[in-house]
């Protein structure tokens, strides 16, 4: 069974169809990216799935669950997790503050055993750092654990931001535009932190993502849209080759 499966979902602001007919299944332990050009609607079909915006149509099923009218804490606790295009952190708190925030769709316990810290908070507590330093050493965070995020250099907040997710213990993670303003080295890292959430974390990984070169590296499955519509799916060389694709990016400098 596929562990995402998106069907015939559509949103329309006013007159503009910003996601029209979309639908395609993430298997279990893929990476699958969707790309597409400036405008196409990629990040609404992540608003959609995290539950963000309200679909027009469509259904979205999590695990063969339907989620298409979950709330979107729901969303986190059912194990998907997301990142954003433009950061997300508190710019303010520690590395380690930050991640623990990540970790808040998961109490169980209520304002007043946490006021009282009874045992059952301590070892709620206990178990939450438990996560974050897992995650702090699987992403290689340990000399920023201490540090504020607004002093961090732009690379390292992304990780930053990875791990947060990762805090929630997510068995399929949203990566909105991944190596945005990361360098050509910073992108390579990016691309071993994917491969090891795979691999190591047993992750299933849906991407939104322009560099090609990220794609073709560490993805399975390609959907592309343009104005909201599906263009082609299949493996990157597939989907970069198709003339609906090609056609669609000519005259961008982007996906080359
Ligand atoms: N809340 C909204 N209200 C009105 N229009 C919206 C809203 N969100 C998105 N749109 C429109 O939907 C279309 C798709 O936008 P979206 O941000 O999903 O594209 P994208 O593929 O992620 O683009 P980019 O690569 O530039 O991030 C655009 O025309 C955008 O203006």
């Amino acid at each position: 069974m596929s562990l995402l499966e998106v069907d015939d979902l559509a949103i329309h602001f006013g007159g503009v169809k910003a996601v029209d007919g979309i639908s395609f299944a993430v298997e279990p332990g893929e990476v699958f990216a969707i790309i597409g050009p400036n405008g196409a609607g990629k990040s609404t079909i992540f608003n959609l799935i995290s539950r963000i915006y309200e679909p027009t149509r469509g259904r979205i099923r999590f695990d063969g669950q339907d989620i298409t009218r979950l709330r979107a804490h729901d969303i986190a606790r059912l194990g998907i997790a997301r990142t954003f295009q433009n950061i997300e952190l508190f710019d303010h708190s520690t590395v380690l503050a930050n991640l623990l925030m990540g970790r808040h769709s998961h109490r169980a316990t209520n304002v007043v055993q946490d006021i009282l810290f009874l045992p059952k908070v301590r070892r709620e507590e206990r178990a939450h750092r438990r996560k974050v330093e897992e995650v702090i050493e699987f992403l290689e965070l340990e000399a920023y654990r201490g540090k504020m995020i607004a002093g961090l250099p732009y690379g390292v907040r992304k990780v930053v931001e990875i791990g947060r997710a990762l805090a929630i213990g997510p068995r399929l993670i949203l990566l909105d535009e991944p190596a945005s303003g990361l360098s050509v080295e910073e992108t390579q890292d990016m691309a071993f932190w994917i491969e090891d959430m795979r691999r190591e974390m047993g992750l299933t990984v849906l991407m939104v993502e322009h560099d090609m070169s990220l794609v073709t590296q560490v993805c399975d499955r390609v959907l592309a849209v343009a104005n909201g519509r599906p263009l082609a799916l299949g493996t990157p060389a597939e989907v970069q080759g198709h003339p609906d694709v090609q056609a669609a990016y000519l005259g961008t400098e982007r996906a080359s």
